[in-house]
């Protein structure tokens, strides 16, 4: 081997520069991703909190299998492992649900005998 433990060592300046280039690359597709999460979280955080306000239950199934259906299509368009992709989906679903919850508890707790609950259905603070 003439590579360190790091992957660095004795490598050719081209193979270095285009490993940066990519690099680069992938770095850029992440903070997409990254950014792309964000908004559907804030997207997810109003239908949570819409959820709350009129008693509806946090996950929604027959949404979720038309999701997987959808999402599995795009993902074998687009030569990505569907398999991987449905698993990615139900990662970030059950996230959701998650949040769903903790808004639905917070509603929940600000509501029951006492007047000074949100009407919005924002969570109560939490102490943990
Ligand atoms: O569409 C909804 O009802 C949502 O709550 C959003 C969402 C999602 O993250 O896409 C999350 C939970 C549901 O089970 C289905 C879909």
């Amino acid at each position: 081997m003439t590579t360190s433990s790091t992957g660095t060592g004795d490598v050719d300046p081209a193979v270095r520069e285009e490993l940066a280039r990519l690099r680069d690359s992938i770095d850029n597709i992440d903070a997409a991703v990254v950014h792309m999460l964000a908004e559907r979280f804030k997207c997810t955080q109003q239908v949570g909190r819409l959820k709350a306000e009129h008693r509806l239950p946090p996950a929604d199934p027959a949404r979720e299998a038309r999701q997987i259906t959808r999402l599995r299509t795009l993902a074998e368009n687009a030569k990505l492992d569907p398999a991987f992709a449905e698993k990615f989906l139900n990662f970030i679903i059950a996230e959701v649900i998650r949040h769903h919850e903790h808004i639905a508890d917070g509603a929940t707790r600000s509501t029951a005998g006492n007047s000074a609950g949100s009407p919005t259905g924002t969570p109560a603070p939490t102490t943990d």
